[in-house]
């Protein structure tokens, strides 16, 4: 069997079993074995190996923002969005066996998790602390956590690790929804008659006066929607800046390309990472 057939069957993730972007796995497609990874860029080379068929990645959550390392890697990584999934968040208060609230000194969980639940933690006076995923902080409690500390995680993180919920739906807000992107290595471009489509692109500009109102003059005049617009630098010297974009169309609708035609004239460079299907119409 190839290395190719070997990885058809598994989709990469970022954390380790339990975690929120396992259950977006899980989820959204069910047929694929959900293959924990320690780091983004271990989740990316996973799919680029030909490990894994597929890669899910958080990309931006309604209460916390945006996932800033995923923006950063996207870019560079190779890989092609080939579709978006909302997973709504709930997130419950864990601790060892027998322990009760007025133990709990310390929370500790995935940066995004504890900043989804920071109203709780303020109420109640805990002290917060970041792991690098939610579910292994779970286990990390599981297996040689002490009494004053809680963690912020699924339902079945608290299932797998055997730890008692103490608090359930702890998030600041009921619509707490984290957008997962699926990735793999060849583009899968939606057919541009299904439907709502969404195409998202990087772009540079420098740094100069109107570069971006000349970048997206286009998109105005053309009455494409973007929906999504993130910004970042590119180097220690500010001189230039990449942007991240999600637009609703498709290129091979007229509107849409001729912004993106518009777009190019005016940027250095434009990287379309992928035309999928609309999860949700914005
Ligand atoms: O730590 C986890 O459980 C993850 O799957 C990561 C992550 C994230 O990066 O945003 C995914 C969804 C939730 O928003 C919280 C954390």
């Amino acid at each position: 069997m190839s290395d190719d057939n070997a990885g058809k069957s598994f989709i990469a993730y970022q954390g380790e079993p339990g975690a929120f972007s396992e259950l977006a796995c899980k989820q959204y497609a069910p047929q694929l074995t959900p293959m924990p990874c320690a780091t983004f860029e271990d989740a990316f080379e996973a799919v680029s190996s030909g490990r894994a068929a597929k890669a899910m990645l958080p990309i931006e959550n309604s209460l916390a923002g945006r996932v800033a390392d995923i923006h950063h890697l996207l870019p560079g990584a190779n890989l092609h969005i080939i579709a978006e999934y909302f997973l709504p968040v709930e997130h419950h208060l864990m601790v060892r066996p027998g322990v009760n609230m007025d133990q709990v000194k310390i929370v500790r969980s995935h940066a995004m998790a504890l900043g989804q639940c920071r109203r709780f933690i303020r109420d109640h006076g805990l002290k917060a602390e970041m792991s690098g995923d939610t579910a292994g902080a779970a286990r990390h409690l599981a297996e040689e956590g002490h009494d004053d500390e809680a963690v912020i995680a699924s339902s079945l993180a608290a299932q797998h690790y055997n730890l008692d919920v103490l608090a359930a739906n702890i998030e600041d807000e009921a619509h707490n929804t984290t957008r997962f992107l699926e990735m793999a290595r060849e583009p899968q471009d939606a057919d541009p008659d299904d439907g709502a489509v969404v195409t998202s692109f990087v772009f540079e500009v420098r740094n100069i006066p109107a570069a971006l109102y000349k970048a997206m003059g286009g998109f105005a005049t053309n009455g494409v929607n973007m929906t999504k617009l993130e910004s970042y630098q590119l180097d220690g010297a500010f001189t230039a800046t990449m942007f991240y974009a999600d637009i609703e169309g498709h290129p091979a609708h007229e509107p849409v390309r001729l912004a993106l035609e518009e777009l190019s004239f005016f940027s250095s460079s434009l990287k379309i990472l992928g035309v999928y299907k609309a999860a949700r119409v914005r």
